[in-house]
């Protein structure tokens, strides 16, 4: 079967590699990104960035300065967004801007993700036809200000004031203390001329709560910042250091009253407040990046697959048979279990990313006609996948980046930057274990429903039904029928754990805690059962997809979903057996066909991830790279790091030959 990546030139043993693929490497490739069109568009896009001279990179990303970085950065974005802009689709920008830019980072980062967005969700008609256009078409830049130094979990407690000001019908906004300064809002430092910033609404000395506000930070003309802004970058961190993440306080900066965005809560010129459909409407701008950074993050655990999949094809290091040739390390079975469940988790998140996309569509197109009852199932999903998934994604890459040795620990493979970026999505978007709590309250709700007999929405059907025996190992050599056990297993260890989860936090309850102290005390269970919730709906929508995927696709995504299946149970064994629903015996059966799956998934390890295709440019990765030439380019990749410059340093001319001459002269 024809893997389409096999070029004259390719290191022999990739090559033999893409030879033994059962299936058709473009047909997979067009599945995952919707459409054959979508396919030849993606590669149409990389091959013109590539041949861009105003995207060339004269040195690696890896060896600039953070200001040389972010103005290599800030000059590919204005091409991307002037001369590029016309050429490319909404939903082909990501791909663009990855391939041009990177991922690190990019003035108009948040512009996209949260300023657009909460326009255009949250802003009223009169003030979204004032701003959006002007916004759309670059002549302002914008970003989300909510998160403070001293609170980014807890909203309610945010510090920021917008008073009303009935007299002159304007806002007048205030940081009061230095922890209320805003803190971490991406663009925000250096690059952002406005901002959506998160206040609390405060009206006749009455709180309402947190509220959004646009607020102009800078000068259009001069980009200084404005009077009463003090603004500006948080310094380096683990990752994303050609974004700005910034600091702003505001001191009786003035704003006029439609500056409020009050598409669902509103204040009247006298100052009365009209509360919006549901009370979190306000929060739906964190609702939209949760909703998309899911299949974002399932493209970098992509990533780092392909480079971990690709490298150990061409690595050879030792024997498994004495007197046999070194072999690949990627026949050894400790690198196959390090490695194929991270293809197979990317696939899982890469679908299930896509369901919740369209997901977020349909509550959006519901909240556009005055209906938010798709909202709670929305947020609990959300807020349960972007945590789940954020944590297998980084402990993904970093098992990926570990199973490169050496070479993984170089900024040349491209690894460490995926996992700074990955990881960042643990705490951004809501600390994991806060959202993990969201989706948690959500369950119990749903568990109350189950025993009221109410109808319960698809992603919380399951705790309506009864459980039966696991029919996991006993259902014969079927394996759709084994898929079918192991998903109605899955099922039941998550209703089993949200039920268990309900009754602890009753019984403190009953015990004469409150509710809220008792909740305090069960929330390690209580995460569990939304872990356990997440990862059933991922591999549901990952059994959808296997469905209705095309015939000559079906097999080896077959394989994938086994392997997929058999890892996550083995994984979670702890919760399959703590009530007696599989037995050891099962387990082993699981680790067994778990081990099975390692061998048939082989062959086709390569193509899956070549499936990806994700280009060289994109994946910035020596490791990685498609013709598997790994060790010409990282001499040449080194000999670009600027101590390479010049043989002998200033750092060694002043400091250490001098040091040695006078130990020398001692003598
Ligand atoms: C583009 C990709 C590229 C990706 C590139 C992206 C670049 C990075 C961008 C990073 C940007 C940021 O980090 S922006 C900053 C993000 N910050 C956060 O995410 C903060 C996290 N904190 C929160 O969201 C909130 O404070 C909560 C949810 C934890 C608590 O809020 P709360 O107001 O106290 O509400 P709480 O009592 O818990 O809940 C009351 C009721 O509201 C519901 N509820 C709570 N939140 C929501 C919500 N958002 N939508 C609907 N419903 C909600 C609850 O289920 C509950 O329902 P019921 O039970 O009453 O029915
Ligand atoms: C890369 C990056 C980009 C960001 N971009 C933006 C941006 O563009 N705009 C913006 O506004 N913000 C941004 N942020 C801020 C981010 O949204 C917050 O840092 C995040 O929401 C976590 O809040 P916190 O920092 O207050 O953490 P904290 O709440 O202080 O968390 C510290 C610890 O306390 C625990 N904890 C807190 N509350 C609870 C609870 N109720 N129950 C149990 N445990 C709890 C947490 O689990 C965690 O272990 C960004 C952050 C990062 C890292």
């Amino acid at each position: 079967m024809p893997n389409r990546c096999i070029r004259p030139g390719d290191n022999p043993d990739l090559t033999k590699e893409r030879e033994t693929c059962t299936f058709d490497t473009d047909e997979l490739a067009a599945n995952l990104y919707g459409s054959r069109r979508n396919l030849e568009r993606r590669r149409e896009i990389s091959q013109k960035v590539s041949a861009d001279p105003d995207f060339a990179d004269p040195i690696p990303h890896e060896f600039l300065s953070r200001e040389k970085a972010v103005d290599a950065t800030a000059k590919k974005s204005k091409v991307i967004f002037q001369k590029w802009k016309n050429l490319v689709k909404p939903e082909e920008m990501p791909h663009l801007v990855n391939e041009a830019v990177g991922i690190q980072g990019f003035p108009l980062a948040l512009h996209h993700a949260m300023f657009l967005p909460s326009l255009n969700s949250q802003a009223d008609d009169d003030l979204a036809a004032e701003i959006l256009p002007r916004a759309k078409a670059y002549e302002i830049i914008g970003t989300y200000a909510q998160t403070e130094m001293g609170h980014g979990t807890n909203l309610r407690e945010l510090e920021t004031t917008a008073t009303y000001d009935k007299t002159t019908q304007e806002f007048v906004i205030n940081t009061p203390t230095r922890k209320a300064m805003k803190w971490w809002p991406g663009n925000l430092g250096k690059m952002s001329n406005y901002a959506v910033v998160c206040c609390q609404l405060i009206i006749d000395g009455k709180n309402l709560g947190p509220h959004n506000f646009l607020v102009q930070l800078r000068c259009e003309k001069t980009h200084e910042p404005l009077p009463g802004i003090t603004v500006g970058d948080i310094g380096p961190k683990i990752a994303y250091n050609t974004t700005d993440n910034g600091f702003l306080a505001l001191d009786n900066v003035r704003i006029p009253r439609r500056q409020m965005l009050m598409k669902h809560a509103k204040v009247s010129p006298d100052g009365t407040y009209t509360p919006p459909i549901h009370a979190k409407l306000n929060y739906g701008a964190m609702v939209h990046v949760r909703a998309h950074m899911i299949y974002s993050h399932g493209h970098l655990l992509a990533r780092a697959a392909a480079v971990a999949t690709r490298y150990s094809a061409v690595r050879r290091q030792g024997r498994i048979e004495n007197g046999g040739p070194e072999v690949q390390i990627l026949d050894y079975q400790t690198q196959q279990h390090r490695i194929f469940p991270q293809i197979a988790r990317a696939y899982a998140i890469l679908f299930a990313g896509q369901e919740v996309r369209d997901q977020y569509a349909k509550t959006l197109e519901g909240i556009a006609n005055g209906q938010a009852d798709l909202l709670p199932d929305l947020h609990a999903l959300t807020s349960g996948l972007k945590s789940v998934v954020t944590f297998m994604g980084g402990l993904g890459i970093e098992q990926c980046r570990m199973s490169c040795g050496g070479h993984g620990y170089s900024d040349a493979s491209g690894l460490p930057k995926l996992y700074g970026v990955q990881i960042g999505g643990c705490t951004y978007e809501g600390e994991n274990m806060v959202m993990l709590q969201q989706t948690a309250r959500y369950l119990m709700k749903g568990v109350k429903w189950a025993e009221q007999g109410k109808s319960l929405s698809p992603s919380i059907a399951y705790l309506g039904k009864k459980s039966g025996k696991s029919l996991i190992g006993l259902k014969g050599g079927d394996i759709t029928r084994e898929h079918e056990a192991i998903l109605e297993t899955l099922e039941h260890t998550a209703r089993r754990l949200a039920i268990d989860a309900s009754q602890l936090w009753e019984k403190r309850i009953k015990g004469g805690e409150c509710k809220e102290r008792a909740w305090n005390g069960v929330t390690v269970e209580m995460n569990r059962a939304s872990r356990v919730y997440t990862r059933l709906f991922m591999a549901r929508s990952f059994h959808r997809r296997l469905l209705s995927s095309p015939s000559s696709i079906r097999s080896v995504l077959s394989d994938l979903f086994s392997l997929y299946l058999h890892y996550e149970c083995v994984d979670m064994a702890q919760h399959l057996l703590e009530d007696g629903h599989c037995n050891g015996g099962q387990i082993q059966y699981l680790k067994k066909r778990l081990y099975e799956d390692l061998t048939t998934l082989r062959p086709n390890a390569v193509s899956l991830v070549d499936s990806f295709e994700i280009s060289d440019r994109e994946l910035n990765s020596v490791l990685g790279r498609r013709d598997g030439n790994v060790y010409e380019a990282l001499f040449q990749w080194a000999k670009q790091s600027e101590l390479n410059y010049t043989d002998v340093l200033p750092a060694v001319k002043n400091y250490m030959m001098p040091m040695m001459e006078e130990n020398r002269s001692k003598l």
